[in-house]
């Protein structure tokens, strides 16, 4: 779909306060309109007088346009804050990113022009930067449409950004294996990387890896030279996670005896990642939706805002929609964080082949770690078995399972190498569903470790044991495991 984009003009769109004929948004759709869409930008919050004047004279002047005719208020209080405006239509841009969009920069404030112009030269989304040409400045005295060419060269501040994108993607190539199933996300990811403070929030099984693709988001945006932070919030409790989050004051708290930071303090000018952030109380939900609307936050105890400058990642391995329908999950929260989502797929998802393309991935990358000669091998049959076991701990267990055979096995791993519970599938294992393969396999790694949650969760490749504890609830798995 081929899309309009625009804002408009304050004052050349209208006389009075009647619709300026003359003026560029009029002008454009008797001349030039021929756009499946035509999203009209306000910076008020709702109710727009002027937008409607505009809209209902558009739409009584070019009937057969009335129904492509659209509007977004955009909620900015100073037309000349070129960092907001710029935020708002990045993510605005990043939201229609399927469609052709032709951002019109004639109407609108000079910061509202500069916007246009970085979101074009940094995004890499199909868009065009539209200008037109007043008939008082043409020589056939007919108003003309220019397509500017904003060249790199013209934009040395985004040149530069670019520049050292390309060399940190080169020193971190080798640890993104970026196989084709994952390919559009990882694609996505790139783009979301370009915008300043865009939110995303990142969804998948236990050990897809979000935390993985969070960091990439970070080591390819501007914020890369700052710090990258990780917090699990299941680990967490309200008061705990709050604390850690915003920081609190000296005697805010029985045992606060200095003042200390959080870890929003910590990731300034970094990205923050927010895993587990399905897993967050009510409480906390409505602590971090205040901090994306107002961009502020308030150590506990302190009665002075301070100003948020992180980009937030968060991920979940839960259905966040079914959660907010649910209940469970505030939708405006969730609208506030996924404004780019990623979903990335299982093991079982991705394919035998790519499986098999991760082993060897890490049979090579392993070795180094291990100060081996030469990179592990296996034999035909242990890999008979590998391409018949599912995986459902992920890319996660899978590593685990390679570095387990580093140490426990000579130059080649055979059948006898691999662990019980991959070696000697039950029944339940000739299941496909993802599910009921990992209660399975909970249930044996509680077996194996004698009901140890602490062993077994590290033998499982979860995170947090608060992931298993979860797991255990969620499947109902007994306090006697099963055989
Ligand atoms: N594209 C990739 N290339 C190379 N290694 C990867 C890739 N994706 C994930 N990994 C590796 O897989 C392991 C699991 O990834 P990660 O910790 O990001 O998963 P996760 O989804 O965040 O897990 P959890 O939900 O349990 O927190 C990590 O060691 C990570 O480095």
């Amino acid at each position: 779909m081929r899309v309009l984009i625009s804002w408009y003009a304050f004052n050349n769109d209208f006389v009075g306060s009647e619709a300026n004929v003359k003026g560029p948004t009029y002008q454009f759709h008797q001349h030039f309109f021929d756009h499946d869409q035509h999203l009209i930008l306000s910076s008020e919050k709702e109710d727009d007088t002027r937008l409607n004047v505009l809209m209902n004279r558009l739409a009584l002047d070019f009937p057969h346009h009335r129904d492509r005719i659209n509007h977004r208020y955009m909620d900015i209080n100073d037309v000349i804050d070129m960092s907001t405006i710029k935020q708002k239509i990045e993510a605005l841009l990043l939201s229609m990113s399927d469609h052709e969009l032709d951002l019109f920069i004639s109407p609108g404030t000079p910061a509202m022009q500069v916007a246009w112009y970085l979101c074009h030269s940094t995004l890499h989304l199909k868009t065009r930067l539209l200008q037109t040409r007043p008939p008082s400045k043409t020589k056939s005295g007919q108003p003309e449409l220019v397509v500017t060419q904003a060249e790199e060269s013209s934009m040395p501040v985004s040149m530069v950004i670019r520049e050292e994108l390309h060399q940190s993607t080169h020193a971190e190539e080798a640890d993104h294996l970026i196989l084709p199933s994952i390919q559009p996300v990882y694609d996505r990811a790139y783009k979301l990387a370009q915008t300043d403070r865009v939110t995303g929030l990142i969804l998948g099984a236990s050990g897809t890896g979000k935390e993985h693709l969070a960091n990439y988001i970070h080591d390819h945006s501007s914020r890369r030279t700052r710090k990258f932070i990780s917090v699990n919030c299941s680990a967490l409790g309200d008061t705990l996670l709050e604390s850690r989050l915003f920081g609190y004051e000296r005697g805010a708290f029985t045992g606060a005896d200095k003042r200390t930071d959080g870890y929003f303090d910590a990731a300034k000018g970094g990205t923050l990642f927010l895993d587990e952030i399905g897993d967050i109380s009510p409480y906390m939900q409505q602590s971090l939706l205040r901090v994306l609307q107002t961009g502020g936050y308030m150590p506990v105890g302190s009665t002075t805002e301070r100003k948020a400058d992180v980009r937030i990642v968060a991920a979940t391995h839960r259905l966040l929609r079914q959660e907010c329908e649910a209940g469970k999950f505030r939708w405006d929260l969730f609208y506030r964080l996924a404004v780019a989502e990623l979903h990335l797929p299982s093991l079982v998802e991705r394919g035998a082949a790519e499986k098999r393309t991760l082993i060897e991935y890490f049979l090579t990358k392993k070795q180094s770690s291990f100060r081996r000669a030469k990179p592990l091998k296996l034999t035909a049959a242990a890999w008979r078995i590998l391409d018949a076991y599912l995986f459902p701990g992920n890319i996660r267990e899978l590593e685990n399972l390679i570095e387990s055979l580093y140490v426990f096995s000579g130059e080649t791993a055979d059948v006898a190498d691999l662990p019980d519970w991959i070696r000697l599938p039950s029944s339940s294992t000739a299941s496909f569903s993802w599910q009921e393969h990992e209660k399975a396999l909970i249930q044996r790694a509680l077996t194996y470790h004698s009901g140890n949650k602490a062993r077994a969760c590290a033998a499982l490749g979860y995170g947090s044991i608060n992931t298993l504890a979860k797991k255990i609830v969620d499947y109902q798995i007994g306090s006697t495991p099963e055989q």
